[in-house]
């Protein structure tokens, strides 16, 4: 039986003292929140630690926007794993497509991030996905098998959640068909050793559309980027309708 994996990922949003505002509206709601529904917020980390002690005892898991594959060294500007599970982190995002655009990541440093994230007792949370001249050029089923060769390499699947992010639908409002998500989640699937890891969708989830995506067969869950900044509104796609 595969888990429902809901993650807000809050990109560079969110100051420490809004991170607690955040929390004070968002964990009442979740109340009613149906048990097997796995909810993790992705901070900036400078609000992990202050996040972590607030999320003590609720059933909310944090996560990392990336991580560093060693353990220390001269690496400015990046995260060592252990840095993050001290703090109580549970999840690292990997490979978002975002870090891939802007800051030079390939799928060997992704596979990198990942690995290490692993080895630490991170689960890591791998972004795939094409852009939008890919898929018009019918490049998607090749881009994304070939982004999963490369970055599930040396990967147990077991500790493992794949985000299928069409880079188009990223921001846009322009959600990818919830049909054709789940066709290309499919493929993902069939492409893996194991038939239990969660992957979600992520690109312009929100209130209005999450509950037809889920209603998908391979859709297991969401990651979800500017509709997460809102604590009502996050709560809402948590508590989904299911079909
Ligand atoms: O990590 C989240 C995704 O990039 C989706 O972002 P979005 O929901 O703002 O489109």
């Amino acid at each position: 039986m595969r888990r429902v994996v809901i993650a807000g990922n809050w990109k560079m949003h969110k100051t420490q003292a809004e991170s607690l505002e955040f929390l004070q509206s968002f964990l009442p709601l979740l109340e009613n929140t149906a048990e097997d529904r796995e909810v993790i917020l992705c901070a900036p980390f400078t609000d992990l630690s202050v996040m972590s002690k607030n999320l003590h005892g609720t059933r909310v898991r944090l996560g990392s926007q990336n991580v560093h594959w060693e353990e220390s060294g001269a690496f400015t500007g990046e995260i060592a794993p252990s840095m993050l599970t001290e703090v109580g982190v549970t999840y690292a995002v990997v490979g978002h497509s975002e870090r891939r655009q802007y800051f030079g990541e390939t799928d060997e440093t992704v596979n990198f991030r990942a690995r290490a994230a692993q080895k630490a007792g991170l689960k890591p949370i791998l972004c795939v996905g094409e852009s939008k001249q890919q898929r018009d050029a019918g490049e998607t089923e090749a881009v994304i098998t070939q982004q999963l060769k490369a970055d599930l390499v040396g990967i147990d699947l077991s500790g493992l959640v794949i985000a299928y992010e069409p880079i188009w639908a990223i921001g846009t409002g322009d959600t990818c068909d919830s049909k054709e998500a789940n066709r290309v989640i499919g493929l993902i699937r069939s492409q893996l050793s194991s038939a239990d890891v969660p992957i979600q969708y992520g690109g312009s989830v929100k209130t209005a559309n999450i509950d037809e995506i889920m209603a998908q067969p391979e859709i297991d869950g969401a990651l979800v980027g500017g509709a997460s900044l809102d604590a009502e509104g996050f709560a809402r796609i948590v508590n989904y309708q299911s079909a």
